[in-house]
Parts: C-alpha cells; sequence; structure tokens
C-alpha cells in the first residue's frame, strides 16, 4: 500500500549574515506497510517520527526539502496526489489536537470527514464506542479534555473511509478502555484491508496490535522487526539500539543505557548509534551502515546477525 525509499528531510534556514544552512532530520528512511497490516514506528523524542508522518500526507513547513521515493497502491506520491488523497484515502491522526478546527463543532468535524454512508449515523456509531456522551457532538474543541480530544481525532479518521492511517501517537491522555477500543479499531480497519502506521512510545501497547515494528533513531529506520522478535526478553531484535529501548522498559529490567541521540545536524560519521554501544567497532565509526535484510527483519547495524 505505501512504499518509502530513502527518504530525506533538510530544513534550510538562514543564519546571521544571511548564510543558508541546511539541517537534515529524516535520512535514508525507507519502509513499506501492505494492506491488512500494522506498523508501529517507535523512537525517542526528536528520532523525526512525525515528520515522516506529515512528509507522507504532503504537509510539511515550506522550508522542508523532500527527497527519496514515496509510492501509494503502486503509483508514485507526488505533492499533486497527496492533496487529492489526503482525508480521502490516507487519514492522519495528528499528535496534536490543535488540528481540531476550534470554529466548528466537534460533531460537525467527524461529519464532514464522512465519504460513504450517512454522516450522522456514522458520527454517532464512532461516539458510542469511544463511550463519547452524544451531546460532546455540539461541544466545540475548547470544551473537550485532553482524552475527548483525541477521541474525537481518533473518530474523525476511523470514519473516513481511508485505506491507509497515519496515526501519530493517538492514545496519550486515553484512559485504559479508550486505548483499548483505540487500538481494536486498528485491529479492524487492517482487517478491513486497511493499512495503519501507529507512531508511538509505548513500544508495549504497540505489540499488543502491530504486525511490525519499525524503529527509529536519530532520523532514519535503524530495525524492522517482527512482533514475535520481542518475545523472550527481545532476544529475536537485531540492532544494539533496539535491544536498549526493549530492555529499558520497566517490563525488561529497566536497563537503562547511557547518552542520548545525537541532534539532527550533528556532523556525524558511521553509525550514530555507535558511541553508545558496547559491540561497537572502529568500522562503525567511519562506516554509515546500510539498511540489510537479517533473518526476516532489517537492520542498519555492521554486526548484526
Ligand atoms: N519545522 C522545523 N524546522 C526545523 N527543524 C524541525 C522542524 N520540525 C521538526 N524539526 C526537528 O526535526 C526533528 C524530528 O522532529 P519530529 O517532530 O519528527 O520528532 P518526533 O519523533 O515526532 O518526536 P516526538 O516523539 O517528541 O513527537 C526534531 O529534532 C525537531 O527539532
Ligand atoms: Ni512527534
Amino acid at each position: 500500500m505505501l512504499e518509502i525509499q530513502d527518504l530525506s528531510i533538510r530544513f534550510s534556514r538562514f543564519q546571521r549574515g544571511m548564510k543558508q544552512v541546511q539541517t537534515e532530520v529524516l535520512h535514508h528512511l525507507s519502509l513499506s506497510i501492505h494492506a491488512e497490516e500494522i506498523v508501529a514506528v517507535v523512537g525517542s523524542s526528536g528520532s523525526g517520527k512525525s515528520l515522516l508522518a506529515h512528509a507522507i500526507l504532503g504537509i510539511l513547513p515550506g522550508n522542508a526539502r523532500v527527497s527519496g521515493h514515496m509510492e501509494f497502491k503502486g503509483e508514485a506520491l507526488t505533492p499533486k496526489r497527496q492533496k487529492q488523497l489526503r482525508g480521502r484515502e490516507i487519514a492522519l491522526i495528528p499528535q496534536s489536537v490543535q488540528y481540531l478546527d476550534p470554529l466548528m463543532s466537534v460533531g460537525e468535524q467527524v461529519r464532514q470527514a464522512v465519504r460513504q454512508g450517512d454522516p450522522v449515523e456514522k458520527q454517532r456509531g464512532a461516539f458510542r464506542r469511544f463511550h463519547l456522551a452524544q451531546q460532546v457532538a455540539d461541544f466545540f474543541p475548547f470544551q473537550l479534555s485532553g482524552g475527548m480530544a483525541r477521541k474525537v481525532l481518533v473518530s474523525t479518521a476511523t470514519v473516513s473511509g481511508a485505506r491507509l492511517f497515519i496515526a501519530d501517537e493517538p492514545t496519550p491522555g486515553l484512559d485504559a478502555p479508550a486505548m483499548k477500543e483505540t487500538l481494536g479499531r486498528f485491529r479492524l480497519l487492517a482487517e478491513e484491508g486497511g493499512a495503519v502506521m501507529l507512531i508511538t512510545h509505548d513500544i508495549e501497547a504497540a505489540l499488543t496490535v502491530a504486525d511490525r515494528v519499525a524503529v527509529l533513531y536519530a532520523g532514519t529506520v535503524v530495525e524492522i522487526a517482527c512482533r514475535s522478535d520481542f518475545a523472550d526478553h527481545g532476544s529475536g531484535l537485531r540492532h544494539p539500539y533496539t535491544k536498549a529501548l526493549w530492555s529499558a522498559l520497566p517490563s525488561q529490567h529497566f536497563t537503562a543505557t547511557a547518552g542520548s541521540q545525537p541532534l539532527p545536524g550533528e556532523k556525524l560519521e558511521g553509525c550514530a548509534f555507535a558511541s553508545r554501544c558496547e559491540a561497537a567497532t572502529q568500522e562503525c565509526r567511519i562506516q554509515f551502515p546500510g539498511l540489510r535484510g537479517v533473518r526476516n527483519g532489517k537492520t542498519r547495524c555492521l554486526h548484526a546477525t
């Protein structure tokens, strides 16, 4: 359904003296999502998850320079096509509730997203599923709690009849039943032939529904793993960063890794994780590892087996 190859994003800005500088925030990112599949995209804050979502939808700010190739349903995803498909075949569940129109009732916003069938019925159905009282339909965004707003955003996307859903952190602020309902809804959308990109910090929640997990580090994919690779304390994982991310979780003994992710624009040679990696060799500090197939997944690590 969606095929991304070597996606890079640079931001240009002017420094003192009108010197234009470029900061690369995503580089050589490749990822695909098939119909009937949920792919979780995980990575720490600033790794480029939201920019990836915005690049797919074609809603990056004007000073972003994009290179690489994207295809949706086998055809190039050009800016023109992105505009046509946005909100129709490709739906975004945005990270920020500021994407709601402040001047329109939330019921109206959900109804406007409906392309097929009865908008009123669909909006009511969505509200029922998420245990939102029907009166909430007449509320304006400022009257919503954080959790309610998030439910409205998910409702808006799920009534749209889209084929590809890009959910950017859809679960923070949701109580356990609403989180379960949201993730369950994604599973249903996938079963109905849709494809879901689930961007999240919460790997454990993601693993309850995701088929595959793409791990982002410093603006690129360092591993694409299957759900089963995380079992047995992550014995099937390939990249040292994924292993570190996984073992830092409470359920996996909280083993933290020292250091932090490099910031965009920090000049790096070799593997971006090398300075924090116990297995790093001289080679890792020089050579940027390509994304290669290891077992039934992919990784950017010279030493992974
Ligand atoms: N408009 C912009 N101009 C310059 N840099 C930007 C811009 N937008 C984002 N960035 C930078 O790109 C990097 C990736 O940002 P992004 O929002 O994609 O991170 P993220 O993985 O979604 O983080 P979070 O988990 O906090 O949502 C960050 O370092 C950010 O500072
Ligand atoms: Ni984000």
